[in-house]
């Protein structure tokens, strides 16, 4: 694996190598022509790339051509003979010179010369503008040449089949001599009648490579040129009501689906319209030969396959790709979060459904990964992938990187040192040049010479990796002056996201090599995200939370959002996937840390009642009905949900409480993985007192954006670099394992598309908040009728639980309280059922286990009722009272979100456990 990446990561330099090493190496004097050649030679090229300039002035990005690819000589040379055919064969000029051009052009071509200075003249624009699509360009002349030689031979045919020695005028009126090299034998060896039908064929199979349309795909292209001329649909789409919608996902236009439509109805024109929106597509892309963006990438795709870089990776528990660039693969081989690479903007596989019935069968074809799926006969409608815009195709090289080049060769030259670029690979936002020393050359001179280089190229960011892991060579990351932004709808479109179907799979954004990067939140399992302000961290959170959104249903991931600046994350107030409003409270946020840790122990003890190592097994055992409620439990025991806790500011909290949100944070940390539960906490402040050393030495996952100072990048990565990035989303990913970090461009996710995905996702469901998360006033109230008989009662629960006896004799006698005093207490102790009604003269029956005593004191301290909600005790009253009655989620819908098939009763299991 390791030696195919690194040959591959060879071969693409070596072609760059050869490119760079041009303007490394003075070429030898050569001899010098005759003035007049000289004079020729300049008046024809200034000719040439003034016409190649004006022509690409056309096409919108075709400036920044490498120049070494600009063939405007040929091409110059194609327009002049096109100028000079169409003088002869159709302004009919007369002299010798003219009839020298007939006898060449009709003696070839025949008829055919007619047409020929429109191919001529097609060919040289081609080359002109996109003279570096050298496949593409290749393929339109096998094209246009088959489509000549069938004319020719037609013709040649049609004409009565001329020969040579009757004379060459018959030739040039039908097919010229190509026409009689290719008619004659043909139909003199298989008859006219099989000859002109073969012919036929030959055209059309020209036609089909010029507009590069594969056989299967050509009723498509029909109708996608009938509807263009039309302005008409006539396939089935218009069976299934195209809406204004469908015609804007066509054009990749930012939508949202529709939630007016009834749900039924919406799951299956999704469906349908999403296979008929893609066949069309992909026939649009594959046969329009004038739309750049496919060309483009098109062209990028078969570079990379040649420099054998595989699109897919492999499986996804494989943590490293086959297809891993040699500097990712020690950290990639270390970690399982990361999945590298993916070729960006190539055509996407097949879209993973769009639809997920709640209560899909265990058994689903599609392998999952280990997620709870709620009971029900709901349907709940993921957003439609093309809600998130579609970013501009990547670019694997521009002026400005030749002009750094160059810049960087002069550096070299100037210090006169024996160094050379011998290539470089571009990132949406920096390019990695790399360079090799000579040897005998100290990597020293080279390194030392960031200032210059800084200096040479105008950008202070400059960052050097000697050497690049896994190379014999020295990255130097430049900022690219033409930064491209990375869309978080590309990310998650990519073949990379799409080999897993986990619901923590968020997009994270590209590599520097340009490859899409995803990372399984899961498996992080905690991450720390700093960066200064301004430098991308809420963007992130953005993404983190929408590709969330866009992936799973809210009874795979539920999520604590703690926002204390109050502006980052209102946008997703109200979403399904909520258990609590959003926290902006410091105080209050640092509670409901302590309300994740109760939830966290809960869990545990489920998982340990039914024998589970982890909430993914036991979820599974769920899912194929191997967990069975105890004997006599009403439970009914669903699949556990992620939860996932968001805070975007620690520094707030650390504020107001540091040593129980430290403490907190390092519980959850240590033991929370297993139980689904995972942290992210961000910070703009990456100082030791916010990002303490407990907190780092629990939160191995870091991403690190531009920090204000190296100090700070070493609070957060244990090392330099972050102080290098250039923001706006630059950013060092270092996951759980890895020892170097990998740079990255952060996904980017607008705000309307984002207000897309949670109106969507808040049309299907309303959120059911717990309202144990942060305790409410209520709470307090309920505690009044206690009054100063608190430590009291708290000795009578102790009394009676850790006994086992409800006896209000024995209160009596261990407090040495009065008659009266001790029934109070038993009547306190009933109304919070830890012990059962009076039962005359007998004890009354004891309802709490002594298990729970910790948390039934602290619900009658006031403090926060522990999230048992029923998990702990299979059923049973639990020490925070009466089991809370699970909503009903459906209650909550609009009426079209729901696909109802029967009554409501099989909802509510969905809703058991901790976390509801
Ligand atoms: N991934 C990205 N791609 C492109 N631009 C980005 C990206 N991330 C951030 N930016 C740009 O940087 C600006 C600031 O980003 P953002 O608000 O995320 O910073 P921040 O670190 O959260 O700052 P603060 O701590 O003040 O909230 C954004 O408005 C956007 O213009």
């Amino acid at each position: 694996m390791a030696t195919r990446a690194s040959s591959t990561t060879r071969s693409r330099t070596a072609g760059r190598g050869a490119q760079a090493s041009r303007t490394t190496k003075k070429a030898p004097p050569a001899p010098r022509s005759p003035w007049i050649v000289r004079l020729l030679r300049g008046l024809w090229m200034g000719g040439a790339h003034l016409v190649g300039g004006t022509a690409r002035r056309i096409g919108h990005d075709a400036r920044e051509l490498d120049p070494a690819h600009r063939r405007d000589g040929v091409a110059f040379l194609l327009l002049g003979l096109a100028f000079v055919v169409a003088a002869r064969e159709w302004w009919g000029v007369e002299g010798s010179a003219g009839e020298a051009i007939h006898v060449v052009a009709a003696g070839t071509f025949g008829v055919m010369a007619l047409a020929l200075p429109l191919v001529l003249l097609w060919l040289a624009v081609r080359l002109m503008r996109h003279p570096e699509r050298t496949q593409a360009n290749s393929r339109v002349t096998i094209g246009l040449g088959a489509i000549t030689v069938a004319v020719c031979g037609i013709a040649h045919i049609a004409d009565g089949r001329p020969s040579p020695s009757e004379g060459y005028e018959g030739l040039r009126d039908a097919g010229g001599i190509v026409g009689y090299l290719v008619g004659n034998p043909l139909a003199l060896g298989l008859s006219v009648w099989v000859a002109v039908p073969l012919l036929v064929l030959l055209g059309f199979f020209g036609v089909l490579v010029v507009t590069r349309t594969p056989v299967n795909a050509i009723p498509e292209r029909l109708g996608a040129v009938y509807s263009r001329l039309t302005g008409h649909e006539p396939t089935v789409r218009d069976a299934q009501e195209p809406t204004d919608e469908d015609l804007d996902l066509a054009e990749g236009v930012l939508r949202h689906d529709g939630t007016d439509a009834p749900p039924s109805k919406r799951r299956v024109k999704n469906g349908r319209k999403t296979r008929a929106e893609r066949a069309e597509e992909a026939a649009r892309l594959e046969g329009y030969a004038g739309d750049e963006a496919f060309e483009r990438a098109a062209e990028l795709e078969r570079e990379l396959h040649e420099a054998g870089r595989d699109r897919v990776p492999g499986p996804v528990d494989d943590p490293v790709p086959p297809d891993a660039p040699t500097e990712v693969l020690p950290e990639a081989a270390a970690t399982d979060a990361v999945l590298l690479p993916d070729v960006p903007d190539a055509p996407p596989p097949p879209a993973p459904p769009k639809t997920r019935t709640l209560d899909a069968p265990p058994t689903s074809p599609i392998p999952r990964g280990e997620q709870p799926m709620l009971d029900g006969d709901t349907v709940y409608l993921l957003p439609d992938e093309d809600v998130l815009v579609k970013g501009a195709p990547h670019k694997v090289r521009s002026a400005a990187n030749d002009r750094v080049v160059e810049a960087l060769t002069g550096v070299f030259d100037q210090f006169g040192i024996a160094a050379k670029v011998t290539g470089f690979t571009r990132g949406p936002t920096v390019t990695r040049y790399e360079v090799e020393v000579g040897p005998g050359l100290k990597v020293e001179r080279v390194t030392a010479l960031s200032k210059n280089i800084s200096y040479a190229v105008a950008s202070a960011d400059v960052r050097i990796l000697s050497p690049i892991p896994g190379k014999s060579a020295i990255g130097i990351e430049i900022p690219n002056t033409d930064r491209e932004t990375v869309v978080l709808g590309d990310v998650l479109r990519s073949a990379v996201a799409r080999r897993s179907e986990h619901p923590m799979v968020m997009g994270v954004g590209k590599d520097v090599e340009g490859g899409y990067v995803v990372a399984n939140l899961a498996k992080m399992p905690h991450i720390l995200v700093a960066g200064a302000t301004g430098a991308g961290k809420s963007s992130f959170v953005n993404s983190m939370i929408t590709s969330i959104l866009m992936r799973a249903t809210p009874d795979e991931v539920r999520m604590v959002l703690v926002d204390p600046k109050r502006v980052e994350l209102t946008i997703y107030e109200g979403i399904p996937h909520l258990i609590t409003p959003i926290i902006t409270n410091p105080k209050k946020a640092a509670e409901a840390l302590e309300w994740v840790v109760r939830e966290m122990d809960a869990r545990y003890d489920d998982l340990a009642m039914f024998g589970f190592k982890h909430i993914d097994d036991f979820n599974a055992a769920v899912r194929s009905g191997k967990v069975k409620p105890l004997p006599g439990s009403e439970r009914k025991i669903a699949p556990y949900p992620y939860l996932l806790v968001v805070v975007d500011e620690l520094a707030d909290l650390m504020m107001v409480a540091p040593r129980d949100v430290e403490a907190s944070i390092q519980r959850i940390t240590q033991l929370a993985r297993a139980a689904g539960i995972h942290l992210v906490l961000a910070t703009q402040r990456p100082s030791v007192d916010v990002v303490t050393g407990l907190i780092k030495a629990n939160v191995p996952s870091r991403l690190a954006f531009a920090t204000s100072s190296l100090a700070d990048s070493r609070v957060v990565l244990d090392q330099p670099g972050a102080e290098k990035l250039v923001g706006q989303g630059d950013a060092l990913f270092l996951p759980m394992g890895a020892s170097k970090p990998i740079r990255v461009q952060g996904a980017w996710v607008n705000e309307s598309e984002v207000h897309a995905v949670v109106e969507h996702v808040k049309a299907q469901l309303k959120p059911v908040y717990r309202p144990d998360v942060v305790p409410t006033a209520a709470k307090k109230q309920v505690d009044e009728d206690i009054g100063d008989d608190l430590d009291l009662l708290l000795q009578a629960a102790e009394l009676v639980v850790t006994t086992q006896f409800g006896s209000t004799s024995m209160l009596q006698r261990k407090l040495r309280v009065g008659f009266a005093k001790a029934g109070r207490l038993m009547d306190l102790l009933e109304s919070r059922e830890i012990v059962g009604p009076s039962e005359g003269s007998k004890a009354r029956d004891v309802m709490v286990q002594p298990d729970d005593l910790p948390a039934t004191l602290a619900m009658l301290r006031g403090e926060s009722a522990p999230g048992h909600g029923g998990g702990t005790d299979d059923g049973g009253p639990t020490a925070s009272g009466p089991q809370e009655p699970y909503e009903d989620l459906t209650a909550n819908m609009p009426p079209e979100a729901v696909d109802y098939h029967d009554s409501a009763d099989t909802v509510d299991d969905g809703f058991s456990g901790p976390v509801r």
